[in-house]
């Protein structure tokens, strides 16, 4: 199979972890004989740096003329770098924002999974942990505070700055039945995740998920606040199959998840829209603490590239190898520092975690 692969490195970490994934797609192409073609475009503060926006609309149309995207992340260190102090449309980030509105990507798929190996790595008591845990975050990804309307202004004198939070029933809907139909592939449970008790947008999320809810009588639905589900993440993360929750809680939840996996390094993602094309990505963001020293972990990028064989490419025993080649590799005690133990074989770096992955396709 032949398929065309937009890469987009971005900052920091972001060349070093998709250059390992590249590695990965690599050994995968040419074991399962299929020809990957890549085209790389800038998004990010390197795009800022080239071209003077975080994203150019003839990048975007490459993307639109691939098959599936591969991002590593953007931006740099917030409140203290070159991309900072600029307008919202001109920063980083924006890049990002806008290649998920421009490719409709409204769902933004976080699995969260305990592996056996990572156990040490989990800063959870051994008895919260000891049955694992394996949920998905399912997290609207085009709408609310991150596209709303937002201002900063002088009133009376003082500064005065506000972000607006919109979701219509459409919006809301579609990421539901999403939900939905992934918890039916799956232990049949989701956790819709608001702030109903306060918000008039959660308060009609809650009205449109119940009224999705009508059409999966077999899927279980459960409505939680979201300051208590970032309790009952710590608590009894066992409980979740999926979680459906508007963008910034779920922005902010699956941080939260990525950590009791073991590390923010573990936790791949996939954003899709109405057609096959997805854009995939580590939840983590571009680390420019770590950047450029070979110590981030990739295994969140060579997982999200797994979701991409598996999710745009119709790869589905591609993608499988993958995981189990990390399976292995951890089996194997080789660890990047991020989920390090005292029962690690051996430290590795970026490069290194990548090349045994490769090794084990
Ligand atoms: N999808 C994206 O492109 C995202 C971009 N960002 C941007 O990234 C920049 C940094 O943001 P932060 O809040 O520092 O979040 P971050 O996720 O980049 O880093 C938070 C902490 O996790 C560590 N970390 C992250 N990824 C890691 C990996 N693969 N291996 C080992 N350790 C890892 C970092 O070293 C840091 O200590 C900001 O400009 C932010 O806007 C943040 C989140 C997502
Ligand atoms: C620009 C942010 C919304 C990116 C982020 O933190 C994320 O998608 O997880
Ligand atoms: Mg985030």
């Amino acid at each position: 199979m032949e398929c065309k692969i937009t890469l987009i490195p971005g900052d920091g970490i972001g060349p070093e972890i998709v250059g390992e994934a590249v590695k990965v797609l690599n050994k995968v192409a040419d074991k399962f004989g299929h020809t990957f073609n890549y085209t790389k475009i800038l998004m990010g503060g390197c795009s800022i740096d080239e071209y003077g926006v975080p994203l150019t609309d003839e990048a975007v149309d490459i993307c639109k003329a691939s098959d599936a995207v591969l991002l590593g992340a953007v931006g740099g260190n917030v409140g203290n770098s070159r991309w900072y102090d600029v307008a919202p449309n001109l920063r980083p980030e924006a890049g990002l924002l806008k290649i998920r509105k421009d490719l409709g990507l409204f769902a933004n798929l976080r699995p969260a999974y305990l592996y056996n190996e990572l156990k040490k790595a989990c800063p959870l008591k051994e008895e919260i942990t000891k049955d694992g845990f394996d949920m998905i975050i399912v997290r609207e990804l085009t709408g609310g505070l991150y596209f709303g309307e937002r201002e900063t202004k002088t009133v009376n004198g003082m500064l005065e700055a506000r972000d607006t939070l919109t979701y219509n029933e459409e919006e809301i809907r579609r990421i539901a039945i999403k939900a939905f139909e992934i918890a039916r592939k799956r232990k049949k449970k989701v956790t819709s995740v608001d702030k109903a008790n306060v918000l008039d947008s959660s308060r009609l999320w809650r009205k449109v998920v119940a009224e999705v809810s009508k059409d999966y009588e077999d899927v279980a639905l459960e409505n939680m606040l979201v300051d208590n589900c970032a309790m009952q993440l710590v608590m009894n993360p066992g409980q979740f199959d999926v979680i459906l929750t508007e963008n910034m809680f779920g922005d902010i939840l699956s941080d939260e998840a990525s950590m009791i996996t073991g590390s923010i390094g573990m936790l791949s993602s996939a954003s899709l829209g109405k057609t096959k094309l997805g854009l995939y990505e580590p939840s983590h963001g571009s680390a420019p603490d770590i950047a450029g020293q070979n110590k981030a972990n990739p295994i969140a990028t060579i997982l999200s590239a797994a979701m991409m064989l598996k999710f745009s490419l119709d790869l589905d025993k591609e993608a499988n190898a993958i995981e189990e080649a990390v399976a292995k590799v951890l089996s194997e005690g080789y660890r990047t520092v991020d989920i390090a133990s005292n029962e690690t074989k051996e430290v590795v770096g970026t490069d290194k975690m990548g090349d045994l992955i490769a090794a084990n396709i």
